[in-house]
């Protein structure tokens, strides 16, 4: 089932077939929507965390649901038929049971406490639920399969594919599952929560059309399980619906290397095509053993899967240390933002995650999503007004981190108001005025209206305009924090 459909299907100079604006499309505006994508599944970490019908995600011990992002009672359950799977209510549970679980349940308790790989749960869904009619649709779908027999992911790929085949019954010869497999790995999308962190794999033939760009006129957003397209910029008539299948905040090497090992193409967007270039680092010296300027990029990408404040901080400071690495530059942003989402806030590290956000909202995120109503950014803005509710009752904290904040007579109330006022103005074109992120976004500014509204001197900016709450004049203060911070790490 799909709604608002602007777009039609059509052989794309990109590469195969691609989906098309009908019409002038405008920023923001809604180009698909997918309420039930054919394959939605919780990946292998994410399991227990999410509904496995419609894909909540509670992660374990709160996570980030301390900052209050995700305010609803539900919790999930197993269920105890396989124990396995979880799901957040009855009717998810009924529902999940009517479209497969019957029969996914005694494979998955058969095997428990092994569980199959989310690939193969995904393809074994695939295998089941795809109505007869789609068939020709997904397989006239780009599956490289030629290109993937002459790597190193063959092997597996053929053993996945061969469980698939096995565990779900299908009338199909194992060579076919082998191709529908392929068909998968090349054209599903991960699903995100609505922080962007990856917790599923999703397919969806119509979905899958859409070709890449790493300066792309679109991005996907879900909600839970539904997938929406929104445009980025204005879209003409008859232009290509484009959305970027990798981080594109990436170098391009790097950025060129995931397309070419994942999906078997050499991009060749504008951004692709002129590089940004970065000259050259000058030799400096880098107090961890082993690492020269030559091999510091490496070993600051390698820091990044691990989750420890030691360890990430020292990439951070290696990296500053240059004098000459852009703040914007990845791996750079990515420490940090692994810093405030691994480290500082399952920590209750406030002060310490607020500092750091500010330095992504302040100087990286408007270069890396451009537009305002960029979901990312508008996400990050979000989780920056939730770390000043959590710093705001306790200024002595932020104090003891960032000493400059003292006499400064930072006015919190002002930032946080006029912070959920720029969310709110943006959400409606980011997610969509229905969204469930939308709803917690207003209910937040409800609630914080009626605790500042409470007091005489914060109560001053509540019914104030966007333009008149004076929110910039407030962040020129604040940057003297993040400068100051920036400052330290770089000696
Ligand atoms: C998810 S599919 C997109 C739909 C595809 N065009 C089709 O007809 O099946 C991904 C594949 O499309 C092709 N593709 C996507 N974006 C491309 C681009 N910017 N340049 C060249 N090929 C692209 C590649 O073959 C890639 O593996």
């Amino acid at each position: 089932m799909t709604h608002n459909i602007n777009i039609y299907t059509h052989p794309s100079s990109l590469g195969g077939t691609g989906l098309f604006a009908t019409t002038k499309i405008t920023p923001g505006q809604l180009v698909l929507s997918i309420p039930e994508p054919l394959v939605t599944v919780p990946d292998d970490i994410h399991l227990t965390e999410c509904c496995s019908r419609c894909m909540l995600w509670r992660p374990a011990g709160g996570g980030t649901s301390m900052l209050n992002l995700y305010e609803d009672e539900r919790s999930l359950n197993y269920c105890t038929g396989c124990r396995v799977v979880k799901y957040c209510s009855k009717d998810c549970q009924r529902a999940d049971w009517r479209a497969l679980h019957k029969v996914e349940c005694a494979i998955f308790k058969k095997l428990h406490p092994r569980i199959l790989p989310g690939s193969v749960r995904a393809t074994i869904r695939m295998l089941w639920t795809t109505p007869g009619e789609a068939w020709s649709q997904i397989n006239s779908l780009e599956s490289h399969e030629s290109e993937l027999r002459k790597t190193d992911k063959w092997e597996m790929i053929t053993l996945m594919a061969k469980g698939a085949h096995g565990y779900s019954g299908t009338i199909l010869g194992e060579k076919d599952v082998r191709g529908v497999y392929a068909r998968l790995l090349i054209n599903s999308i991960t699903l995100v929560n609505s922080t962007f962190d990856p917790i599923g794999i999703a397919f969806d033939p119509l979905a899958s059309l859409m070709n890449h760009s790493c300066d792309p006129n679109s991005v996907m957003v879900f909600d839970g399980r539904t997938v929406s397209v929104r445009a980025l910029r204005e879209i003409a008539k008859d232009e290509e619906i484009t959305i970027s299948y990798i981080d594109n905040t990436n170098p391009t090497s790097r950025r060129r290397s995931e397309l070419q090992g994942r999906y078997f193409f050499t991009c060749s967007c504008q951004k692709c095509v002129s590089p940004a270039t970065c000259s050259g680092l000058k030799e400096v010296f880098i107090d961890i053993p082993g690492v020269t300027t030559s091999n510091l990029e490496e070993y600051a990408w390698a820091a990044i899967s691990t989750p420890s404040e030691d360890v990430l901080l020292k990439a951070i400071r290696a990296l500053h240390t240059t004098k000459l690495w852009p703040l914007q530059r990845q791996p750079l942003p990515l420490l940090h933002h692994e810093l405030i989402h691994s480290v500082y806030i399952p920590l209750s590290k406030w002060p310490q995650a607020l500092l750091h956000s500010l330095l992504l909202y302040l100087y990286v995120d408007p270069v890396h999503y451009p537009q305002r109503h960029h979901p990312v950014r508008v996400t990050h803005a979000f989780t920056l007004v939730s770390l000043f509710l959590q710093v705001s009752g306790d200024l002595d904290s932020l104090e003891r981190v960032a000493p400059k904040a003292k006499g400064m007579d930072l006015d919190l109330g002002k930032i946080i108001w006029g912070l959920l006022c720029e969310i709110v103005a943006h959400v409606a074109l980011s997610h969509g005025t229905e969204s469930t992120f939308a709803q917690t976004v207003r209910r937040k500014k409800q609630e914080v209206g009626e605790d500042l509204g409470a007091n005489e001197t914060t109560g001053v900016w509540v019914g104030k305009r966007i333009n008149d709450v004076g929110l910039e004049e407030e962040l020129v203060k604040i940057r003297v924090l993040v400068d100051g911070l920036l400052e330290e790490m770089k000696n």
